[in-house]
């Protein structure tokens, strides 16, 4: 599958971005964000619990609205000013809960992929076709395609569900915690899947992940969420020669050696 023609060196833009959320019970997450993910790239977005990752993603993918500042692609457009159809063209999201298949093959939920790209009728042509088994190609899914999807497991499921993001044709595709429900070996193999089709498409890709010494071997970037509200954004070299990692997630027992990116937990005394 060739690369998308509307690509660009940029990607994704933030710049000065406020998120959170309004009403009685809301209140901003994270301020004064700016960050860039390039075409070609794996960003991770880490930081612990509760400090806006999920937030965050919703803000990009124009989900929720942002409180301030601009979340903007390649072209300077901004994702807010989109509408679903445009946005959909652009911007792919893979998140666990995000299709309710019934009984559909795994081929099937491939293509709804093309949903944005379908006239009134809902027919797809035979160029719709061939992204869909192309986009089955790049995840190595053919074996699974004829299956329902329902009776997959969560590795050969987010597979599926990267290929469905593939055929929409995104210059984006944002993964909330896709390794979450994943075993070692599958976890490392969706990343190096996810950083292939990102070199290969020179798609920009973004995934939020909790599984740090992962992220800091798998990941060309990294966006670190702080507790405090603020973002720090380089490579994992970089955050962790800056100390930022373990400034961020250090506690108790357990302490980031920069050196290895790995954590130690000490003996308990
Ligand atoms: N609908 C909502 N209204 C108000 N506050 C919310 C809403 N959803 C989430 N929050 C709050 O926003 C903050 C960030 O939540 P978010 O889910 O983005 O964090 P996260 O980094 O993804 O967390 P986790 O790693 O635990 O999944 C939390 O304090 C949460 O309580």
């Amino acid at each position: 599958m060739s690369a998308p023609s509307h690509v660009s060196a940029t990607g994704l833009i933030l710049s000065d971005v406020e998120i959170g959320y309004r009403g009685r019970h809301g209140a901003t997450v994270a301020s004064g964000i700016t960050a860039q993910a390039r075409p070609g790239e794996l960003t991770a977005l880490i930081g612990p619990n509760g400090a806006g990752k999920s937030t965050l993603l919703r803000t990009i993918c124009g989900l929720q609205p942002s409180l301030g500042g601009r979340v903007e692609l390649s072209d300077g457009t901004s994702v807010e000013r989109l509408g679903r159809t445009a946005l959909a063209r652009r911007v792919a999201v893979v998140t666990t809960d995000s299709v309710d298949p019934g009984r559909l093959s795994a081929r099937e939920v491939v293509g709804l992929g093309r949903t944005p790209y379908l006239a009134m009728t809902g027919k797809m042509s035979a160029a719709d076709h061939r992204i869909v088994e192309e986009s089955i190609d790049a995840v190595a899914g053919q074996s699974l395609a004829a299956r329902p999807f329902i009776d997959l497991s969560d590795g050969e499921k987010q597979r599926i569900l990267a290929a469905r993001a593939l055929a929409q044709e995104p210059e984006l595709l944002v993964l909330d915690e896709p390794t979450s429900h994943l075993d070692a070996p599958s976890r490392v193999e969706f990343c190096d899947l996810l950083r292939t089709l990102a070199r290969e498409q020179q798609i920009t890709v973004l995934l939020s992940s909790h599984e740090l010494e992962l992220m800091m071997r798998v990941a060309d970037h990294l966006w670190l969420l702080g507790p405090d509200g603020t973002m720090a954004a380089g490579s994992p070299r970089e955050l962790a020669d800056r100390g930022d990692i373990g400034a961020t997630f250090d506690r108790g027992r357990l302490t980031f050696d920069p050196d290895h990116f790995v954590f130690n937990i000490a003996e308990e005394r």
